[in-house]
């Protein structure tokens, strides 16, 4: 599949949101196409991880208007999110340690299940049935990261970029149309972060899914980044394709001012 971008999905209009006295976000608009990847950056403490967490329902802004898919809400809910399609990852790695890989990614298929619990404890027809269909999708996805060999490894024993890994893989199991990545490559080598980089476009073009993401690591950004949304102490300061992005003087002396 090569992919087109496609109409807005995701508007997020005149967005204000407050702990207390911290003013995490002010006023902020932006919008998502689909199918595109669409960069947040700035510097520690500049809002990046808020919003992601007002698109999945975590946080709800005190102002601010979304529309996702045509819905417009004040706030969106976790719930809502999940079932429309939305999937993150988290900056610090959120998988259960103990489990397996294969069962880690079972568990990004929970929101997706319908049977009831009793019907899978006891192992009922259609419980059955819907857990072979659940196995097999997460059977495609561990091919398509290329973690076979790893399948029944407790993820505690697993390096870090491999963890990472498989993080995505839990977001990729829901099959979401859009993906919200914290910080992938966060503490990754080169290597590593070479083959995360490669993961995500492979997401983007043959799945179509549509990439919300946060990076530091600015040659990531310009490189795989369609768009770029710019926030500085909780302000947008720039929005744009990469090319537009670095050249805008408030981001450059915002980034220099925070000694990136
Ligand atoms: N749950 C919370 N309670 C109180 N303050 C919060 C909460 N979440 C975020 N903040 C504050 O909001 C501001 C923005 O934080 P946020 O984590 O969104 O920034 P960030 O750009 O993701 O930073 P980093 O790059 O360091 O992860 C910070 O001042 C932070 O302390």
């Amino acid at each position: 599949m090569s992919r087109t971008i496609g109409d807005v999905i995701l508007d997020l209009q005149n967005i204000s949101l407050r702990f207390g006295g911290v003013k995490a976000l002010t006023d902020i608009s932006f919008d998502v196409r689909e199918h595109e990847i669409r960069a947040i950056i700035g510097p520690n403490g500049a809002g990046k991880s808020s919003m992601l967490n007002v698109i999945n329902g975590v946080y709800h802004p005190q102002e601010g208007t979304i529309i996702f898919r045509g819905e417009e809400r004040k706030k969106m809910e976790p719930h809502q999110a999940a079932t429309q399609g939305i999937a993150r990852t988290f900056q610090n790695i959120a998988l259960f340690k103990g489990m397996s890989v294969l069962d880690n990614l079972m568990t990004g298929r929970l929101t997706l299940m319908k049977s009831h619990f009793f019907e899978h404890a006891l192992w009922l027809g259609r419980a059955k049935k819907e857990e072979l269909e659940h196995r097999k999708k997460v059977e495609e996805v561990i091919d398509f990261l290329e973690i076979q060999h790893i399948r029944k490894t407790p993820v505690s024993r697993l390096p870090y970029g491999l963890q990472k890994r498989v993080e995505l893989g839990r977001a990729l199991a829901a099959q979401p149309s859009m993906l919200l990545l914290d910080e992938p490559m966060a503490g990754m080598n080169v290597e590593e972060k070479q083959d995360m980089c490669r993961f995500i476009l492979d997401v983007n073009d043959q799945m179509g899914t549509t990439i919300v993401l946060i990076e530091h690591d600015m040659g990531v950004v310009m490189d795989i980044s369609d768009r770029v949304v710019v926030l500085d102490y909780g302000k947008k300061i720039g929005d744009g394709v990469p090319e537009d992005v670095k050249n805008n003087p408030e981001v450059i002396k915002a980034y220099l001012g925070a000694g990136h």
